[in-house]
Protein backbone atom coordinates (compact mmCIF):
# COMPACT_ATOMS: atom_id res chain seq x y z
CA UNK A 1 0.00 0.00 0.00
CA UNK A 2 1.36 3.45 -0.82
CA UNK A 3 0.28 6.89 0.15
CA UNK A 4 1.73 9.98 -1.44
CA UNK A 5 1.11 12.36 1.45
CA UNK A 6 4.37 13.81 2.82
CA UNK A 7 5.55 12.04 5.91
CA UNK A 8 3.29 9.09 5.33
CA UNK A 9 4.95 5.72 5.78
CA UNK A 10 4.00 2.24 4.74
CA UNK A 11 5.46 -0.52 6.89
CA UNK A 12 6.01 -3.86 5.13
CA UNK A 13 2.90 -5.49 6.56
CA UNK A 14 0.65 -2.60 5.56
CA UNK A 15 -0.75 -4.39 2.53
CA UNK A 16 -2.39 -6.93 4.81
CA UNK A 17 -3.44 -4.63 7.60
CA UNK A 18 -6.79 -2.89 7.80
CA UNK A 19 -6.47 0.90 7.65
CA UNK A 20 -8.88 2.83 9.81
CA UNK A 21 -9.89 6.37 8.86
CA UNK A 22 -9.40 7.34 12.48
CA UNK A 23 -8.38 5.64 15.68
CA UNK A 24 -11.59 4.76 17.53
CA UNK A 25 -11.99 6.88 20.65
CA UNK A 26 -12.71 3.78 22.73
CA UNK A 27 -9.40 2.16 21.65
CA UNK A 28 -7.50 5.21 22.84
CA UNK A 29 -9.62 5.42 25.97
CA UNK A 30 -8.96 1.80 26.94
CA UNK A 31 -5.20 2.20 26.42
CA UNK A 32 -5.19 5.40 28.48
CA UNK A 33 -7.06 3.69 31.34
CA UNK A 34 -4.64 0.73 31.25
CA UNK A 35 -1.67 3.12 31.39
CA UNK A 36 -3.23 4.74 34.47
CA UNK A 37 -3.74 1.28 35.93
CA UNK A 38 -0.07 0.40 35.41
CA UNK A 39 1.04 3.69 36.93
CA UNK A 40 -1.28 3.19 39.91
CA UNK A 41 0.00 -0.38 40.21
CA UNK A 42 3.63 0.66 40.58
CA UNK A 43 2.80 3.41 43.09
CA UNK A 44 0.17 1.69 45.20
CA UNK A 45 0.70 0.88 48.84
CA UNK A 46 -2.75 -0.57 49.59
CA UNK A 47 -3.25 -3.66 51.72
CA UNK A 48 -2.86 -7.18 50.34
CA UNK A 49 -6.62 -7.80 50.25
CA UNK A 50 -7.06 -4.68 48.13
CA UNK A 51 -4.31 -5.85 45.77
CA UNK A 52 -6.18 -9.15 45.45
CA UNK A 53 -9.50 -7.37 44.82
CA UNK A 54 -7.87 -5.17 42.16
CA UNK A 55 -6.33 -8.24 40.50
CA UNK A 56 -9.80 -9.81 40.27
CA UNK A 57 -11.18 -6.67 38.58
CA UNK A 58 -8.31 -6.79 36.09
CA UNK A 59 -8.95 -10.48 35.41
CA UNK A 60 -12.60 -9.68 34.65
CA UNK A 61 -11.56 -6.92 32.23
CA UNK A 62 -9.08 -9.24 30.49
CA UNK A 63 -11.75 -11.91 30.05
CA UNK A 64 -14.12 -9.33 28.55
CA UNK A 65 -11.48 -8.24 26.02
CA UNK A 66 -10.71 -11.86 25.06
CA UNK A 67 -14.32 -12.50 24.05
CA UNK A 68 -13.49 -11.42 20.50
CA UNK A 69 -9.95 -11.20 19.17
CA UNK A 70 -8.16 -10.40 15.93
CA UNK A 71 -5.54 -12.75 14.45
CA UNK A 72 -3.04 -9.91 14.07
CA UNK A 73 -2.78 -7.01 16.51
CA UNK A 74 -1.75 -4.59 13.75
CA UNK A 75 -4.22 -1.91 12.75
CA UNK A 76 -3.20 1.19 10.83
CA UNK A 77 -4.62 4.65 11.07
CA UNK A 78 -3.64 8.27 10.51
CA UNK A 79 -2.06 10.31 13.24
CA UNK A 80 -0.43 13.71 12.77
CA UNK A 81 -0.87 13.17 9.01
CA UNK A 82 1.18 9.98 9.15
CA UNK A 83 0.15 6.38 8.81
CA UNK A 84 0.99 4.55 12.02
CA UNK A 85 0.16 1.31 13.71
CA UNK A 86 -2.54 1.94 16.26
CA UNK A 87 -0.66 -0.55 18.43
CA UNK A 88 2.87 0.66 17.82
CA UNK A 89 4.66 0.28 21.19
CA UNK A 90 6.16 3.78 21.06
CA UNK A 91 3.54 6.03 19.49
CA UNK A 92 0.46 3.86 19.10
CA UNK A 93 -2.34 5.48 21.09
CA UNK A 94 -4.09 2.08 21.20
CA UNK A 95 -1.14 0.34 22.87
CA UNK A 96 -0.94 0.84 26.64
CA UNK A 97 2.79 0.03 26.47
CA UNK A 98 3.32 3.17 24.39
CA UNK A 99 3.92 6.28 26.55
CA UNK A 100 2.79 7.38 23.79
CA UNK A 101 5.10 9.61 21.75
CA UNK A 102 2.82 12.31 20.32
CA UNK A 103 2.57 15.66 18.55
CA UNK A 104 4.91 15.07 15.62
CA UNK A 105 6.11 18.35 14.13
CA UNK A 106 8.25 18.69 11.04
CA UNK A 107 10.17 21.93 10.48
CA UNK A 108 11.12 23.43 7.13
CA UNK A 109 14.46 21.57 7.16
CA UNK A 110 12.66 18.22 7.63
CA UNK A 111 13.74 17.77 11.25
CA UNK A 112 11.11 16.09 13.41
CA UNK A 113 10.07 16.72 16.97
CA UNK A 114 7.67 14.82 19.22
CA UNK A 115 6.89 14.71 22.90
CA UNK A 116 6.36 11.97 25.44
CA UNK A 117 5.66 11.80 29.13
CA UNK A 118 6.93 8.63 30.77
CA UNK A 119 5.73 7.83 34.27
CA UNK A 120 7.32 5.88 37.09
CA UNK A 121 6.42 2.60 35.37
CA UNK A 122 9.34 3.34 33.00
CA UNK A 123 11.85 3.87 35.81
CA UNK A 124 15.29 2.30 35.59
CA UNK A 125 17.73 4.11 37.90
CA UNK A 126 15.86 5.96 40.70
CA UNK A 127 13.95 8.91 39.25
CA UNK A 128 15.21 8.19 35.76
CA UNK A 129 13.82 6.50 32.70
CA UNK A 130 15.19 3.02 31.96
CA UNK A 131 17.92 3.22 29.30
CA UNK A 132 16.16 0.70 27.09
CA UNK A 133 13.18 3.00 26.88
CA UNK A 134 15.43 5.98 26.13
CA UNK A 135 16.84 3.95 23.23
CA UNK A 136 13.33 2.96 22.10
CA UNK A 137 12.22 6.59 21.90
CA UNK A 138 15.33 7.46 19.88
CA UNK A 139 15.04 4.40 17.64
CA UNK A 140 11.48 5.28 16.82
CA UNK A 141 12.27 8.95 16.30
CA UNK A 142 15.08 8.27 13.81
CA UNK A 143 12.81 5.80 12.00
CA UNK A 144 10.12 8.43 11.81
CA UNK A 145 12.59 11.10 10.63
CA UNK A 146 13.92 9.05 7.73
CA UNK A 147 10.38 8.07 6.72
CA UNK A 148 9.38 11.74 6.76
CA UNK A 149 12.40 12.40 4.51
CA UNK A 150 11.00 9.86 2.06
CA UNK A 151 13.30 6.96 2.94
CA UNK A 152 11.36 4.48 5.12
CA UNK A 153 13.96 2.13 6.57
CA UNK A 154 14.73 -0.25 9.41
CA UNK A 155 17.38 0.44 12.01
CA UNK A 156 20.47 -1.75 11.69
CA UNK A 157 22.67 0.22 14.08
CA UNK A 158 21.76 2.58 16.90
CA UNK A 159 24.41 4.24 19.05
CA UNK A 160 23.06 5.98 22.14
CA UNK A 161 25.10 8.34 24.31
CA UNK A 162 23.45 8.75 27.69
CA UNK A 163 24.56 12.22 28.73
CA UNK A 164 22.57 12.50 31.95
CA UNK A 165 19.56 10.80 33.52
CA UNK A 166 16.32 11.23 31.61
CA UNK A 167 13.74 12.14 34.25
CA UNK A 168 10.34 10.48 34.36
CA UNK A 169 7.19 12.45 35.04
CA UNK A 170 8.27 15.47 32.97
CA UNK A 171 7.56 16.12 29.29
CA UNK A 172 10.37 14.94 27.03
CA UNK A 173 11.07 16.39 23.61
CA UNK A 174 12.43 13.88 21.10
CA UNK A 175 14.14 15.45 18.11
CA UNK A 176 15.45 13.59 15.09
CA UNK A 177 16.68 14.33 11.62
CA UNK A 178 17.66 12.54 8.43
CA UNK A 179 21.33 13.31 7.74
CA UNK A 180 22.14 11.45 4.53
CA UNK A 181 21.90 8.40 2.30
CA UNK A 182 24.48 6.09 0.77
CA UNK A 183 23.03 3.31 -1.36
CA UNK A 184 20.42 1.57 0.81
CA UNK A 185 21.95 2.97 3.99
CA UNK A 186 20.20 5.94 5.52
CA UNK A 187 21.70 8.02 8.33
CA UNK A 188 19.93 9.91 11.08
CA UNK A 189 20.55 11.50 14.45
CA UNK A 190 18.30 12.06 17.42
CA UNK A 191 18.24 13.58 20.87
CA UNK A 192 16.03 13.72 23.94
CA UNK A 193 15.61 17.01 25.75
CA UNK A 194 14.19 17.32 29.28
CA UNK A 195 13.87 20.59 31.17
CA UNK A 196 15.91 22.29 28.43
CA UNK A 197 18.84 19.87 28.74
CA UNK A 198 19.88 17.13 26.33
CA UNK A 199 19.82 13.84 28.23
CA UNK A 200 20.63 11.41 25.41
CA UNK A 201 21.84 11.53 21.84
CA UNK A 202 21.76 8.90 19.13
CA UNK A 203 23.21 8.27 15.73
CA UNK A 204 21.67 5.60 13.59
CA UNK A 205 22.15 3.67 10.39
CA UNK A 206 19.00 2.37 8.78
CA UNK A 207 18.53 0.26 5.66
CA UNK A 208 15.73 0.87 3.22
CA UNK A 209 13.36 -1.98 2.46
C1 LIG B 1 7.57 5.17 10.77
C2 LIG B 1 7.66 4.39 12.02
C3 LIG B 1 9.09 4.35 12.52
C4 LIG B 1 9.37 3.07 13.16
C5 LIG B 1 10.83 2.97 13.46
C6 LIG B 1 11.10 1.70 14.13
C7 LIG B 1 12.59 1.48 14.10
C8 LIG B 1 12.82 0.05 14.37
O1 LIG B 1 12.65 -0.39 15.47
S1 LIG B 1 13.26 -0.90 13.06
C9 LIG B 1 13.23 -2.53 13.80
C10 LIG B 1 14.58 -2.97 14.29
N1 LIG B 1 15.39 -3.30 13.16
C11 LIG B 1 15.28 -4.51 12.55
O2 LIG B 1 14.52 -5.37 12.92
C12 LIG B 1 16.17 -4.70 11.36
C13 LIG B 1 16.91 -6.05 11.46
N2 LIG B 1 17.82 -6.19 10.31
C14 LIG B 1 17.37 -6.73 9.17
O3 LIG B 1 16.27 -7.26 9.06
C15 LIG B 1 18.33 -6.69 8.00
O4 LIG B 1 19.60 -6.22 8.46
C16 LIG B 1 17.83 -5.76 6.88
C17 LIG B 1 16.63 -6.42 6.17
C18 LIG B 1 17.42 -4.38 7.43
C19 LIG B 1 18.94 -5.52 5.88
O5 LIG B 1 19.38 -6.77 5.47
P1 LIG B 1 19.87 -6.94 3.94
O6 LIG B 1 18.77 -6.53 3.02
O7 LIG B 1 20.43 -8.32 3.83
O8 LIG B 1 20.99 -5.84 3.80
P2 LIG B 1 22.57 -5.95 4.04
O9 LIG B 1 23.17 -6.29 2.70
O10 LIG B 1 22.93 -6.82 5.21
O11 LIG B 1 22.93 -4.47 4.45
C20 LIG B 1 22.68 -3.38 3.57
C21 LIG B 1 23.78 -2.37 3.81
O12 LIG B 1 23.70 -1.96 5.19
C22 LIG B 1 24.96 -2.21 5.84
N3 LIG B 1 24.71 -2.64 7.20
C23 LIG B 1 23.91 -3.66 7.63
N4 LIG B 1 23.94 -3.74 8.96
C24 LIG B 1 24.77 -2.79 9.38
C25 LIG B 1 25.22 -2.38 10.67
N5 LIG B 1 24.80 -2.97 11.79
N6 LIG B 1 26.09 -1.34 10.74
C26 LIG B 1 26.51 -0.73 9.61
N7 LIG B 1 26.12 -1.04 8.36
C27 LIG B 1 25.26 -2.08 8.27
C28 LIG B 1 25.62 -3.31 5.01
O13 LIG B 1 27.01 -3.29 5.16
C29 LIG B 1 25.18 -2.94 3.61
O14 LIG B 1 25.99 -1.90 3.17
P3 LIG B 1 26.42 -1.73 1.63
O15 LIG B 1 25.10 -1.57 0.86
O16 LIG B 1 27.27 -0.53 1.60
O17 LIG B 1 27.11 -3.02 1.26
Amino acid sequence: MTDERPGTTSPPAAGHAPVLPAIPAETTLLAARIRELVEAGVHTDVAAEDLRAAAEHVTAATELLRERTREEPLLLSYLDGNQVSVHNPVEGPGNPLAPPMVGLEIDESGATSSTALLGAAYEGPPGRVHGGWVASLLDHAVGRAVAVAGHPAMTVSLTVDYRRGTPHGVPLTINARFTGKEGRKVFATGEIVADGETTAEASAILVTY
